[in-house]
């Protein structure tokens, strides 16, 4: 490891995790889309946090899907579930907050049920017998400012030229000071187009009534910058010396890049790295269109996990347009080959 990395005191919450889990973990897949596959119309500015309002059940049946099949963390409906846009619907400011603390109770019920009913046929009764209960995380999804204005701009990340860091840090000061209170273990920061985004997530971590683990995943569209031009390298460093920070990685980038992703992020930390890619398609933000891309299908990326696992990688997932059956595989690869102690590159 480099002389970048810097010595950490305490286990964290994901490593204290990762090892209850053998050493890795299955993060769930695409939520958008997954309910969108389901019927759900997310044709939105809300997207995916318009189902807290119309057809919070179907929020609860994703949720169990992924458990079912073997998510070890699944992540709320609250990407795009902002103050600022639920009063933009005409709802009270209360009202907004009420939905955001909703996002993380209809998780954790979700894993209750999950709990009470694990029977005959589940993942867990096949893979481990019916007495053991997986551990299960709940994170509270922060999506970026960009995706707050719901025009695709959260894989461009050009607004970083037009607000400043205190602007990021007062528009998403109060919805994770109300996810802190809410009962979920950890923020997932996702999908984060910049570099001034991440400091600015970071600088809140820092606040006195901001007191939760968090993951900072960012997405990239070449495999060595963020989509607003800095090299992930230099985001990953702001996550690095950040010590709320117990994940670090990549979402919502196609699988082809995530490889040579692993390895710069490797280069400047040895926290956990959290890895959960999109389908390879690529998002038409303007049209509001996940456009094929050549040559990628969803086995070719289950059948990359083992690499990014020896990579250095050790939270697995999927975003969007992946499904259950993506998360199913990737238990699947995870519970088949048994980790070697040399492989475990997370702190111990
Ligand atoms: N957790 C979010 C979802 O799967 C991430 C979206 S990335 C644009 O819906
Ligand atoms: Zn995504």
């Amino acid at each position: 490891m480099g002389s970048l990395v810097k010595e950490e005191t305490s286990p964290s919450l994901m490593t204290e995790f990762l090892e209850k889990c053998g050493g890795y973990a299955v993060v769930d897949g695409g939520f958008a889309t997954e309910l969108e596959r389901h019927g759900a119309d997310i044709n939105d500015p809300l997207w995916s946090a318009k189902c807290l309002i119309t057809s919070p059940h179907l929020v609860t049946k994703v949720h169990l899907d992924y458990l079912e099949s073997g998510a070890n963390i699944i992540i709320t409906a609250s990407y795009q579930a902002t103050v600022q846009g639920f009063v933009a619907k005409g709802l009270s400011v209360g009202e907004a907050e009420s939905l955001l603390r909703r996002s993380v109770e209809i998780t954790c019920e979700a894993r209750e049920i999950f709990y009470n009913r694990c029977t005959k046929g589940s993942w867990d009764f096949d893979h481990a017998g019916k007495d053991s209960r997986r551990p299960v995380l709940v994170a509270a999804s922060v999506g970026s400012y960009g995706a707050y204005l719901a025009d695709g701009s959260e894989y461009s990340g050009i607004y970083e030229d037009s607000v400043s860091k205190e602007t990021l840090k007062d528009f998403h000061r109060r919805r994770v000071q109300i996810l802190t209170k809410s009962g979920a273990d950890l923020i997932a920061f996702e999908t984060i187009p910049n570099k001034l985004e991440a400091e600015a997530y970071a600088d809140l971590l820092e606040e006195k009534d901001i007191d939760i683990p968090a993951w900072f995943s960012f997405t990239s569209k070449d495999g060595v910058t963020v989509p607003h031009g800095e090299s992930i390298i230099e985001c990953a460093k702001v996550a690095d010396s950040c010590k709320h920070v117990v994940a670090i990685g990549i979402n919502c980038t196609s699988p082809r890049y995530i490889h040579d992703l692993i390895i710069s992020l490797r280069k400047v930390t040895r926290k956990p790295i959290v890895i959960y890619p999109n389908s390879g398609e690529v998002y038409d933000g303007l049209n509001k269109k996940w456009i094929k891309s050549e040559g990628e299908t969803e086995e070719d990326f289950v059948s990359y996990v083992s690499r990014w696992r020896d990579e250095g990688a050790s939270l697995f997932g999927g975003c969007c347009r992946t499904t259950p059956n993506t998360i199913r595989a990737i238990a699947n690869v995870l519970s088949c080959d048994s980790p070697a102690p040399s492989k475990l590159k997370f702190r111990q």
